[in-house]
């Protein structure tokens, strides 16, 4: 299935690290949240915890958090990033070797995250808990990364660059520069090492980075995907030009300045909180920007929706999205945040974020490149997308409501005093509180991830059994306008 493939040597552009890229979407994405479902059990009976130091809930967390962020959702981009480049620009990715280098390196990168977090080697950075190794070997397959993307787009073969490599692109930047930034460390032996910085100054870096990771990766890299596949999928241009470019400036320049909102309260200087706290609160503006451009590009085609499950899919997501930027900016208010943080609020809206937004765009993306990848018609079973978008809606509202009750019932009892000023409640009845939605949210976790498995049968049928389409479809295909024209 990873072969050059004839239909690549008729190919106009490299379609292989594409599809590469689309499979290990599929894959890491079932692992991913195969390992958010079995955390997520652990916390309903500790006994899976097995008392062994590598199926600890502290060392399995961070394998779900990177495989989700980095494998699942680092492929999504990788893959749609490269298709989109490529037919925006009209030109094919500058280099096949480097493709390659960029596909086998990521994988490599996280395979070693699966070895050494179980086995306790982190640098306890939490999204860059992998050892200075790693790290490099991250940074190599960054660097390439962005000379393949803006060498091409350096290429193009129209005048214009297309708004959604605009939003790639900054994902791209913005990335390298904080991880670089948050792994200047100091090793000590081939998987142990020492930040340079210490105290506040690190922690806010950290939390600089932690931040940046959500804008830039988890938004920013995702509505690159948006500008292109919800035109594309809606087979309409976007509403407001306009409104993508003012909302793109504002968006990048404004998100790293919201770090601190994960350190209210802390060491961190009074006022780099308070600037935290108000530039999250204007960042709402530009979030919405970008939610109302991809709704509204509906504008005239929402009767598509009752047809159209992939577009389903899109819509969906970015009511997610606008949801969970309202709710992130009021979380970043420090008397809302001195009630939610430490609670499972937070785990909440980053579920919100990530299940409702970046992975059901994801999905909704995948169906609409895999059969123009493998040169079919449309997926094996349509009927089983529109099976699968409602198991990703129920999903994620079970998730998210069990982990909104919980949080405001953990943050109240918590904060709950007797009238003699002590507390009322113990840690251990909190918990005890908690049981009933911790078991909700194991069951809307597990729906969600058997979506996926669904999706990947379908992908397997859509790919594997029927017939190579004639060469027309593929020509037809090819010749499909983008949103820009091409
Ligand atoms: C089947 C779906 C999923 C399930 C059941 C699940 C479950 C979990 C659980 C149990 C935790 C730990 C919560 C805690 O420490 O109390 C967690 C954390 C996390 N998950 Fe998921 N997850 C799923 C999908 C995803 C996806 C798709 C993403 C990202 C694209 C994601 C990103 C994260 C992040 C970033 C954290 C850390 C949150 C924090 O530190 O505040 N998860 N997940
Ligand atoms: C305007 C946009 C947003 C703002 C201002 C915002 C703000 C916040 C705030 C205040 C917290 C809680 C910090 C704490 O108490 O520790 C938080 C946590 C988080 N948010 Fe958002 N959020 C936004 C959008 C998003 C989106 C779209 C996603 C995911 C796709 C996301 C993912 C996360 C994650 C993963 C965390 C947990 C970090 C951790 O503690 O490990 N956020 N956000
Ligand atoms: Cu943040």
């Amino acid at each position: 299935m990873f072969k050059e493939t004839p239909l690549d040597s008729a190919d106009t552009y490299n379609y292989t690290v594409v599809r590469q890229f689309t499979l290990m979407t599929l894959i890491w994405g079932i692992v991913g949240m195969g390992m958010g479902v079995f955390i997520a059990a652990q916390l309903v009976w500790p006994q899976l915890n097995f008392d062994l130091s590598w199926t600890s809930f502290g060392r399995l967390r961070p394998i779900h958090t990177n495989l989700v962020i980095f494998a699942f959702g680092g492929s999504a981009l990788f893959a749609t990033s490269f298709y989109v480049v490529q037919r925006t620009s009209n030109v094919r990715l500058v280099s096949d070797s480097l493709a390659r280098l960029v596909f086998w390196g990521w994988q490599a990168a996280i395979l070693a995250m699966l070895v050494t977090y179980p086995l306790g080697y982190t640098t306890s950075k939490e999204y860059a808990e992998m050892e200075w190794p790693i790290a490099l070997l991250v940074t190599v397959v960054w660097l390439a990364y962005a000379y393949l993307f803006f060498a091409t787009i350096a290429r193009r073969r129209v005048k214009h660059i297309y708004v959604g490599n605009w939003f790639y692109g900054a994902f791209i930047v913005v990335t390298a520069m904080v991880h670089i930034v948050n792994h200047v460390l100091i090793p000590v032996t081939a998987l142990k090492s020492y930040p340079l910085y210490s105290g506040a100054t690190d922690a806010m870096i950290q939390w600089w980075y932690g931040h940046s990771v959500v804008g830039f990766i988890l938004s920013v890299g995702f509505l690159g995907m948006m500008y292109y596949f919800v035109p594309k999928q809606a087979e309409r241009p976007i509403y407001s030009y306009r409104l993508s470019i003012v909302h793109f400036w504002a968006i990048i320049s404004l998100y790293i300045w919201a770090g601190p909102h994960h350190l209210h309260y802390t060491a961190l200087p009074d006022w780099a909180q308070s600037l935290g706290m108000v530039m999250s609160i204007i960042l709402l503006a530009p979030s919405w920007g970008g939610m109302i451009n991809g709704m509204m590009t509906l504008s005239g085609a929402w009767h598509k929706l009752r047809t159209d499950p992939i577009l389903r899919f899109l819509v969906v997501s970015l009511a997610f999205y606008g949801m969970s930027t309202f709710e992130g900016p009021m979380m970043a208010i420090k008397t809302v945040n001195a009630l939610s943080h430490y609670t499972d609020w937070t785990i909440g809206h980053v579920h919100a974020g990530a299940l409702g937004w970046v992975a059901m765009i994801s999905i909704g993306t995948l169906y609409h490149m895999i059969p123009r990848l493998w040169g079919r018609e449309h997926m094996h079973s349509v009927a089983s997308i529109n099976t699968h978008f409602w198991l990703a809606t129920i999903g994620t509202v079970l998730y998210i409501a069990s982990m909104w009750v919980n949080g405001i019932t953990q943050g109240l009892m918590w904060r709950a005093v007797n009238q003699d000023g002590t507390l009322t409640y113990s840690f251990v009845e909190a918990l005890e509180a908690s049981h009933f939605g911790y078991l909700v949210r194991l069951g809307g976790g597990g729906i969600f991830a058997s979506g996926m498995l669904l999706m990947a049968w379908n992908t397997w049928k859509t790919v594997r059994t029927s017939e190579r389409a004639p060469s027309s479809l593929v020509a037809r295909r090819r010749s499909e306008l983008s949103p820009c024209g091409r």
